[in-house]
């Protein structure tokens, strides 16, 4: 088990290159079981989410090379569909297996997917949707089965704007027969990913990023290239670690208008961001004021997986911020941590209040998922004292070098391997 012990109280300047996005690169990889040939990925994050990614597609049969940060896949050796139940558990992307393999080969055999603890993350979205595309799905023994010799366009709507539904729906009416419609689809930039993904490989999709997707079924996908788009989480975390510090930092490889509610929040609570290209200028020489409201929601509203990170910057500004999360029933555990370390946080069911304090104090804390993690980090950049953060390897998930690139910046962070003592926050740091 690893920890990262992190020394509050410096200013982050500096420059840094944003890595590819986590969130775009998962669906990417699955699509490409759907291609007869050799595909060629750039920019793939060196994430532990994306290795398991990786070993799934090669217990599949495919083969699979990596250097630096391309991937190349040659699905041409896919000899079996059943994903093993062991990496099914890991992480929740494992899902968007389900769509490309039951459409290029006719049969799915999964189990139910792991991931993150923030809510129940049912799958009947993608179950339902599937359906529609004429798939027959037994669950039995713990495991799904679906098939269908050939999946049917069909007009989809869904109850909610899923993002993983939405992909792997794409996904699978890429190869179905007719036209598939798919309504109240999520916007997420990822989306306009993938679909660019299928589209380079010979897909016919319209309406990507927008809340109506028509994609017009075709024979078979070929091989081809395609870059990840930066990860606007990553840069998100970036910019907030940033402004709690007061510091002065340029993100490099971002599409600021994917981050266009993150800014306008941090604009609100004092922060100067400016965009221009593919760089992002942030600074903050002022006070941090209190958000009135944030309330999660599909893109463009706030992000979820930027709102731990954003709580721990309320937790020192002026006044008193409220913040509600409606995408996941239970993204609030990192507030018991926080309050550790000296934040005011009261939560009312789905919704925060944070009253600002002028310091918050090193502790001992635990990541209890991927970007609560991110969010204690943060806090502890911003600490007076040593924050010792333990379960780190919910950070790997998502942040390639996280410590690393946050040195980069100034920070005093680095990574230790916990001795089996108990953890002692004066003799680490
Ligand atoms: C790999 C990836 O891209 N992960 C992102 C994706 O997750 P993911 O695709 O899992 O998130 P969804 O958009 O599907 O989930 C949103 C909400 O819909 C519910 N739901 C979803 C599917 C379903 O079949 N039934 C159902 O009820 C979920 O429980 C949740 O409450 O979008 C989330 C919301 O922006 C982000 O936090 C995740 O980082
Ligand atoms: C919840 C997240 O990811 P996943 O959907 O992969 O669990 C996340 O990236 O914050």
């Amino acid at each position: 088990m690893e920890r990262l012990v992190i020394e509050g109280g410096n200013r982050l300047t500096g420059s840094v290159r944003v890595h590819g996005s986590k969130n775009a690169a998962l669906p990417i990889l699955a699509a490409v079981v759907m291609a007869k040939e050799e595909t060629i990925i750039h920019d793939v994050p060196n994430l532990d989410d994306i290795a398991v990614m990786l070993d799934i597609l090669r217990s599949l049969g495919a083969r699979v090379t990596r250097n630096k940060s391309d991937v190349i896949v040659d699905s041409s050796t896919i000899h079996t569909t059943n994903v093993p139940d062991y990496l099914m558990r890991l992480m929740r992307s494992s899902i968007f297996l389900m769509g490309p393999l039951l459409a290029r080969f006719g049969s799915v055999r999964i189990s139910k997917p792991g991931g993150c603890s923030i809510g129940t993350r049912p799958i009947d979205l993608h179950l339902k949707g599937l359906e529609l595309l004429g798939a027959n799905i037994v669950e039995r023994h713990g495991f799904i089965e679906c098939q269908a010799s050939q999946l049917q366009g069909a007009s989809i709507f869904l109850d909610f704007p899923s993002v993983g539904a939405t992909e792997n729906l794409m996904m699978a009416a890429v190869l179905a027969k007719g036209e598939t419609i798919i309504g109240n689809a999520a916007r997420e930039p990822e989306i306009r990913d993938l679909a660019a993904l299928l589209t380079q490989l010979g897909a016919r999709i319209r309406g990507a990023g927008e809340d109506t997707i028509v994609i017009e079924g075709v024979n078979e996908l070929h091989g081809g290239e395609y870059q990840v788009s930066p990860d606007r989480i990553v840069a998100g975390t970036l910019m907030i670690a940033a402004s709690i510090t007061g510091g002065h930092v340029q993100l490099r490889n971002v599409r600021p208008m994917d981050l266009t509610a993150v800014t306008t929040k941090l604009r609100e609570a004092g922060v100067q961001v400016t965009g221009l290209h593919d760089i992002l200028d942030i600074k903050r020489t002022g006070p941090l004021h209190a958000v009135e409201r944030i309330q999660t929601s599909p893109y463009p509203g706030f992000p979820t997986d930027l709102q731990a990170p954003f709580m721990s910057l309320l937790t020192m500004a002026q006044g008193v911020s409220v913040i509600s999360e409606t995408i996941f029933e239970d993204r609030f555990q990192h507030v018991s941590e926080l309050q550790r370390m000296g934040a005011s946080i009261k939560v009312d069911i789905r919704t925060a209040f944070i009253r600002g304090v002028t310091e918050l104090t090193g502790a001992i804390v635990e990541a209890t998922d991927l970007r609560a993690g991110a969010a204690l980090a943060i806090a502890g950049l911003a600490a007076e004292g040593s924050t010792i953060l333990e379960r780190v390897h919910h950070i790997d998930r998502g942040y390639e070098g996280f410590e690393l690139q946050l040195r980069e910046l100034g920070a005093h962070i680095r990574r230790v391997r916990e001795t089996g003592k108990d953890a002692s926050v004066s003799a680490d740091a």
